[in-house]
């Protein structure tokens, strides 16, 4: 099956056409690029599917083929991830018009970190918030984890359900997993894509008093609030630049002081949510590294794993290099990978089995009407 796969990340749109499980035409764009939708839907022969990233799909846990009732569903999770989600009904609209005839099948991030234990998908915040159990903690990036889960166990000789492993998600968001036996058991992103470590152009964790402080202080509105957290903090704000990592280790070198901070700010709460993660397991079986920042940067994330001694990892000097590969040293505790993200296989994976579930049909394909998103 020729599969049109589409993931709209918050620095950029992908498109892959994916045929029989392997990527066989590759595009992205800035994820503001106007027309970016139809120049990837005109710029392959037509596909037998269309399969759309959605960062939150409330609480489906498999992917659905999109209605008119799913896209109205998913926009009421809009808010929770305001950068991404808005993108991706947009997205899935254009392909729907421009496509008529080809299924469209909705994948989410949040689906694999849906049977996060309790302890960890709940926030200690009172009971009158949390009964609804919408107020919790979604997580993230799960297509890119699931697919880590996956190519790992290929590339050590294991199986997924003997494996432990922690998965850092490094791109423009950057997020950490604990993966046991295949099921996600801790993640720091949480109700939305703010919580964790510092990304690119969002804060990541911050003290909720100092925000509190900030509001009533400045003053500030919620919304100034959302556009400092989500746009102008992380790298970007704490460098002046647009928070690519390449952009501000090259300001780095050069010796600006600002950059030389977000840099140590960046790769000190990135160590730390992964030491934070590996504790959710009983033993490290691989620490997993996957994003642009690990395919195109690296040495960040060596220099993070270098930084991780204490677990008895042992990183040397590494090459950029597009292979998915070990990285770490042969007397290190744990094998060190670096897996190139993708999502854009993980997407085709969910429109196959949504349309083999129809029985191959498109037009019969299983749909989310009966069933709410929420
Ligand atoms: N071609 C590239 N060259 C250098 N760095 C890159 C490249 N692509 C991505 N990066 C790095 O990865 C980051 C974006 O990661 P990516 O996973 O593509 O983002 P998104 O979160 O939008 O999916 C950039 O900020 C940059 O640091
Ligand atoms: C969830 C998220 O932050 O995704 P991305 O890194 O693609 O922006
Ligand atoms: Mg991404």
């Amino acid at each position: 099956m020729r599969v049109l796969t589409l993931n709209p990340g918050s620095s950029t749109l992908k498109a892959a056409v994916v045929d029989d499980g392997a990527a066989v035409g590759w595009a992205a764009w800035p994820s503001d690029t106007p027309g970016a939708v139809l120049d990837a839907v005109r710029r392959w022969r037509r596909p037998d599917a269309a399969a759309v990233r959605f960062v939150h799909g409330g609480a489906q846990k498999t992917p659905v083929l999109v209605t008119d009732r799913v896209l109205e569903n998913l926009e009421r999770v809009a808010p929770f991830a305001p950068v991404h989600q808005p993108l991706s009904l947009e997205v899935a609209r254009q392909v729907r018009a421009e496509l008529p005839g080809v299924a469209v099948v909705a994948c989410f991030d949040t689906a694999f970190h849906a049977e996060l234990p309790d302890a960890a998908a709940h926030y200690p915040l009172p009971r009158a918030w949390t009964r609804q159990n919408r107020l919790r903690r979604y997580g993230f990036h799960g297509l890119s984890v699931r697919y880590v889960v996956r190519r790992t166990a290929e590339l050590l000789g294991r199986s997924e359900a003997e494996l432990q492993l922690v998965c850092a998600h490094v791109g423009a968001g950057v997020s950490v997993t604990a993966v046991r036996g295949g099921r996600s058991v801790d993640t720091s992103m949480g109700f939305t894509p703010l919580e964790g470590p510092a990304m690119a152009t969002r804060s990541g964790s911050v003290d909720p008093g100092l925000l509190l402080h900030v509001m009533k202080t400045a003053p500030m509105g919620p919304d100034a609030m959302a556009d400092v957290l989500y746009h102008g903090s992380g790298l970007a704000g704490m460098s002046g630049t647009s928070g690519d990592l390449g952009e501000v280790s090259a300001a780095a070198a050069g010796g600006d002081a600002d950059a030389v901070l977000a840099v140590a700010v960046y790769v000190h709460r990135l160590r730390r949510e992964i030491g934070a993660a590996v504790t959710s397991l009983d033993d490290l079986d691989a620490l997993v590294f996957t994003g642009g920042v690990a395919q195109y940067q690296p040495e960040t994330v060596a220099a993070v794993a270098r930084d991780l001694g204490v677990l008895g990892l042992r990183v040397g000097a590494i090459e950029r290099s597009d292979a998915d590969r070990v990285i770490s040293l042969p007397d290190s505790a744990a094998p060190v990978l670096v897996v190139r993200a993708r999502e854009d296989l993980e997407l085709a994976r969910g429109a196959e089995e949504v349309l083999a579930a129809a029985g191959g049909a498109p037009g019969r394909a299983h749909s989310a009407d009966g069933g709410e998103v929420r």
